[in-house]
């Protein structure tokens, strides 16, 4: 288990991370998204000791590594795979892997296991770089860390592989049951493989909750934003009831003055009943297009359609609303209206 305490850091004058509290339990894998520069990797380096932090306290498996005392990284018991692969050059996969391990312990139980047996005695640059990912996190797991800290692992790899090592990557970690804190700039990424999804900006977490929370249910604006596609819609109270252009909505809160969130899949297009809206632009998506349509209204929101649907800017539509799920209300007027 990690637990982080009020976790400051400072760089000079410049506050990297502030007043950060945040515990990862036993085999839990926590995903930390948030702009470039909001203190993601200021925060993982203070947990390996890589930086150390101006206030609170860390503990690592239950062990105070931070605050009271400061224990150097390398007495930590914790694994790194960061985005720069960071193998030793001059040595093998089977090397990089035993590197600093206990003599006679034998590294093949670990390639096998993220399937890179068959490189055993290849040299990093004849490797992919998923190979090398792959190598790097045996070699973190090798050790048998309290905790793995992943920044960015696969940022530096094409889309598809992408897709799939996360998959296995994150499968690895549930299957060592090793508690870890993944950094990624991804947003589908974070999404889908955390248990948990950490939301930060401006040195501060902002959310942290299950992913679906921090995506239907976010605190702010700018964690909807952060999290896909969104558009806001006027919303007003109407006899007990939440109204919108597009009709009445279902709200987490009370009714009230404001705007509510709307995401692609929660619009729809009808084919009876007169137009609401007018296409503004489409993107062909694959299986899907997604359409920005300009309300009357004066709102402007994006919905997705199946790609059999084609609409063409100008066109005039009617757009529903229709999320299944109660919609989140945020008072006022964003800054964009
Ligand atoms: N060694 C350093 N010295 C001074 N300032 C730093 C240092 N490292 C980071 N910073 C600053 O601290 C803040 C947080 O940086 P950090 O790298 O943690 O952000 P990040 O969320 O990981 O960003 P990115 O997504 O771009 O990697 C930034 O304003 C950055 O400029």
């Amino acid at each position: 288990m990690l637990e982080i305490e009020h976790l400051e850091v400072r760089y000079g004058s410049e506050l990297a991370v502030t007043d950060l509290s945040l515990t990862v339990g036993d085999g839990e894998l926590v995903t930390l998204v948030g702009p470039t520069g909001c203190g993601k990797t200021t925060t993982l380096q203070a947990v390996a000791g890589l930086t150390r932090p101006t206030q609170g306290a860390i503990r690592i498996g239950g062990r105070t590594v931070s605050g009271e005392r400061f224990v150097p990284p390398e007495r930590r018991q914790t694994g790194l795979v960061f985005q720069s692969f960071a193998l030793f050059p001059h040595l093998t996969v089977a090397e990089n892997v035993g590197f600093r391990l206990s003599s006679g312990e034998s590294v093949d139980p670990w390639l096998a296991w993220l399937g890179v047996a068959e490189q055993r005695d290849a040299y990093p640059e004849a490797l992919s770089g998923g190979q090398k990912q792959r190598v790097a996190l045996a070699r973190a797991l090798a050790h048998r860390p309290k905790l793995i800290l992943l920044d960015e692992p696969l940022s530096n790899l094409d889309a598809s592989l992408k897709d799939s090592l996360r998959w296995e990557i994150r499968n690895v970690l549930k299957e060592a049951g090793i508690p870890a804190i993944w950094v990624t700039h991804d947003q589908a990424e974070a999404l889908s493989i955390g248990d948990r999804l950490g939301v930060m900006r401006h040195g501060a977490l902002e959310q942290i909750a299950e992913p679906d929370v921090c995506f239907h249910e976010p605190v702010s604006r700018s964690v909807a934003e952060f999290l896909g596609e969104v558009s806001f819609l006027p919303a007003w109270p109407q006899d007990g009831h939440l109204e919108t252009p597009l009709g009445r909505a279902r709200s987490r809160q009370q009714p009230g003055d404001g705007e509510v969130l709307v995401r692609p899949d929660d619009l729809g297009l009808a084919d009876e009943g007169p137009a609401n809206g007018t296409v503004a632009w489409a993107r062909f998506e694959g299986g899907t297009r997604l359409l920005g349509v300009g309300l009357d209204c004066g709102a402007t929101v994006q919905l997705r359609t199946n790609h059999t649907r084609r609409h063409l800017p100008g066109e005039r539509v009617r757009v529903t609303v229709d999320p299944g799920h109660a919609l989140s209300l945020f008072p006022g007027a964003s800054e964009a209206a």
